[in-house]
């Protein structure tokens, strides 16, 4: 028996050092000897450290010197091998891993290791001829799925599709050795996945045109899982060798293309934002997290159900509170209904949540029943007085170390953290809508918020499965903060002779899910409504002879209150700027109201109309996005430009193959999109959010240096950070 260990297993080492060419050559090696040598007579393959293989080198893909065309040889040197091949997969086998154990000639998994393909989700497909090889072995429409989402399977996922030959509980190694053992001597030739037929559909054209169709709409300008479903379609219809050349010419075009290198910075910009750090330097390895055994959430409503929702599935003892049992009653039914939803969707079912269990869910009215959690999410609706009223009453009920946090997208921290005892205690934890699936959480450290609560909410982050970031505090954090000149730039564009739908069609062809229209009516514009008048710019606060469209000396656009006093506020009262089939309605039709009304608003202030162009759509309302982001870098309110783009692509539906606003920002070229702003705050000298921030302006100076290279040019250390 010759036992080849795959090198390139290891996370992170291997991976850092561009393995996959190194490793090949030890491997091509390796299997040459074996079948040259006469006393062996069967191969097994096996990883290091319990892990079969995560794949290729990610960052290797973006380097001069490219190392992946080495593995396709290897797969086939497996394949073509005259002694049996036996793949041994702990861990995990993604990616190139997988593609090299689909060259064996059998494969024994361990039962928790996980199988995919994910190259799609770094903007490539499995260019090792793993698009060719998958659907002769498990089937044209498992196959697609596999290789179109890039998800992780279960090795009992992996057995029922045929993806391997046997899962063991015990030492999968000699498990694998077994097997080799028991197949000596057997043909090899069936097991050569390269000269089986793929299995053949009744409907396969009317399959794949479906399959085409469906990836088109979900990837939203995405390329990879459109070729990758290109190069399944290869396989059905060519010979195996036509086929890798496809996939070979498919794969040329995805790492060409650009999208590539902006999923493959958005991979590692999700884990660099897991390194947080701190006023004064704190983090990781300096501060250690609390344990999190219990927790509460206070306020029911849309954000709090979907808070315990998320703590119940992360295994979190719950106690869930109102004001009054009316209030309590309808979150409790809530609550319960998105539970049963979510255990229907989970593999053991209801069993797996356990939320009918009052020790582990607990509906409650009485404040006392807080004395004894560890954290506690405050999670009523964003008012101030009501914020401070009740963290009050908590610094006198909670036991001494528990962590109190704000839901709030826009509040200050500070301000709610002196109504306590514990200002060292108090976070904030912007959760986004809604709360059990959104993967965002924005955690706001206040002036005197310890490491040891940063810590402990990273996390809890990482406990509910979401993406913690942590930001500084300022009025609408980061996503928010950005979001207000983005939106703003959206109305003023239908002030001066746009509509709604032209808006939300050309940022949705952008690739956002959602425009910025649809998005008010779908969040409701009453939200915004009410903190403008709570920040007296509307509404009875106003001081009489305030110009209409002017506030502070800045341009400000009345539209959207003039909507909220005819009751337009969106979906749920079947009108926005939208109109939609019933209060409540989800199908928004662009409504002849309300460009009668827009008409009539431009003539009573003299506005002239004129046809505002795709690019100034877009370049008006992405740009000032994203100069709001270099203000926030330059006021020390994130700590890099990855935070911005992880909160954009998890919380705003931002296209992840733009790699993020900021990362758009420098494939477009900083000088670009200086030179813009500056056009556009010519036009518009009374909208600050135009004006080109200053850390832009220097950034353009010193010559537009890398994304990476970005904060060493902050001239100064922010008090922030
Ligand atoms: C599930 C994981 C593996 C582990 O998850 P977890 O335990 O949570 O840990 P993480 O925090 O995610 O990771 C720990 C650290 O490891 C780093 N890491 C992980 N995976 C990789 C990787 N693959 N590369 C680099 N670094 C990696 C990670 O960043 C963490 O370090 P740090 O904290 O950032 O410092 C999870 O990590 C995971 O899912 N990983 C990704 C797995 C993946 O996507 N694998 C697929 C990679 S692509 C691949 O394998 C491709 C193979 C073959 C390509 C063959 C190409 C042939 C081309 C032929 C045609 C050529 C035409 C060319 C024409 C032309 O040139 O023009």
């Amino acid at each position: 028996m010759f036992h080849a260990q795959i090198p390139f297993d290891r996370i992170p080492h291997q991976f850092k050092s561009g393995l996959l060419c190194r490793s090949s050559q030890s491997e091509k090696d390796g299997l040459k000897k074996a079948d040259a040598d006469p006393s062996v007579k069967a191969v097994m393959i096996c990883g290091e450290n319990g892990k079969f293989s995560a794949g290729a080198d990610i960052r290797g893909f973006s380097s001069p010197k490219r190392h992946g065309v080495a593995l396709s040889p290897i797969v086939s040197l497996i394949e073509s091998s005259e002694k049996p091949v036996v793949a041994a997969i702990e861990g995990v086998a993604l990616g190139g891993g997988l593609e090299v154990a689909l060259g064996c000639h059998y494969r024994v998994a361990h039962a928790k290791a996980r199988m995919g393909l994910p190259e799609v989700t770094i903007g490539l497909l499995p260019g090792a001829e793993g698009t060719q090889r998958l659907p002769r072995l498990i089937g044209v429409p498992a196959a697609l799925d596999m290789i179109t989402t890039g998800k992780h399977i279960p090795a009992t996922e992996a057995l029922k599709l045929g993806l391997v030959d046997e899962i063991v509980e015990e030492n999968t190694i000699e498990a694998a050795i077994r097997l080799a053992n028991k197949v000596i001597g057997q043909p090899l030739e069936p097991r050569r996945l390269s000269l089986k037929p793929v299995p053949k559909l009744p409907n396969m054209e009317a399959f794949l045109r479906e399959a085409l169709v469906k990836v088109k709409r979900q990837a939203r300008g995405c390329l990879a899982p459109e070729l990758c479903v290109q190069a399944v379609r290869a396989a059905t219809e060519r010979p195996f060798a036509e086929g890798v050349r496809r996939e070979r010419e498919l794969f040329g075009l995805l790492l060409s293309s650009g999208q590539a290198q902006a999923l493959q910075y958005a991979f590692f910009a999700e884990r660099a934002v897991r390194r947080w750090a701190a006023p004064g330097g704190a983090s990781w390895s300096s501060a250690a997290p609390q344990p999190v055994r219990k927790a509460a959430v206070i306020g029911l409503g849309t954000m709090g159900r979907g808070i315990v929702t998320s703590l119940v599935k992360a295994n979190i003892p719950v106690v869930a509170l109102e004001q009054d049992l009316e209030y309590l009653n309808k979150g409790r039914k809530a609550v319960m209904l998105l539970l049963e939803r979510e255990a229907m969707k989970m593999e053991g079912g209801a069993q797996t949540l356990d939320f009918h269990n009052p020790a582990r869910l607990q509906f409650t009215v009485d404040f006392d029943l807080l004395c004894d959690v560890d954290l506690v999410i405050e999670a009523v609706f964003e008012n101030m007085a009501l914020k401070k009223e009740i963290f009050h009453k908590l610094s006198k009920i909670c036991k001494p170390g528990a962590l109190l946090c704000t839901n709030t997208s826009a509040l200050n921290i500070d301000e709610i953290a002196s109504a306590t005892n514990r200002p060292q205690q108090v976070i904030g934890t912007h959760f986004f809508s809604p709360a059990h699936v959104m993967r965002l959480l924005e955690i706001i450290y206040g002036r005197h918020t310890s490491p040891t609560a940063i810590a402990t909410a990273m996390q809890l982050a990482k406990a509910l499965k979401k993406v913690g970031v942590v930001v500084g505090n300022c009025f609408g954090f980061v996503g928010n903060r950005m979001m207000f000149p983005y939106v703003q730039q959206a109305v003023f564009l239908l002030e001066e002779g746009s509509r709604p739908e032209a808006v939300d069609q050309v940022l949705e062809d952008f690739g956002f899910k959602i425009g910025p229209f649809r998005m008010s009516d779908l969040a409701g514009l009453d939200v915004g409504w009410r903190s403008r008048k709570e920040q007296g710019l509307t509404g009875p606060s106003l001081a009489a002879g305030t110009p209409a469209r002017q506030r502070h000396g800045q341009r400000y656009s009345p539209l959207p209150d003039l909507l909220c006093e005819q009751g337009r506020f969106g979906q749920k009262t079947g009108k926005g700027w939208y109109q939609y089939e019933r209060a409540g309605g989800r199908t928004a039709t662009p409504d002849p109201w309300l460009h009668d009304f827009l008409s009539q608003y431009r003539d009573t202030h003299g506005i002239q109309s004129r046809f505002i162009d795709q690019e100034e759509i877009l370049e008006r309302c992405l740009f000032s996005l994203i100069n709001e982001g270099f203000a926030i870098l330059a006021e020390g309110i994130a700590s890099g430009p990855e935070h911005l783009d992880v909160i954009y692509i998890n919380g705003y539906g931002w296209p992840k193959h733009r790699g993020g606003p900021m990362f758009y920002a420098s494939t477009v070229g900083l000088p670009r999109v200086l030179a813009k702003l500056q056009k556009y705050s010519e036009a518009h000298p009374d909208v600050p959010g135009l004006r080109p921030n200053a850390f832009l302006k220097k950034l353009v100076a010193v010559r537009s240096p890398p994304l990476k290279e970005w904060m060493s040019y902050l001239s100064h250390q922010s008090p922030k950070l």
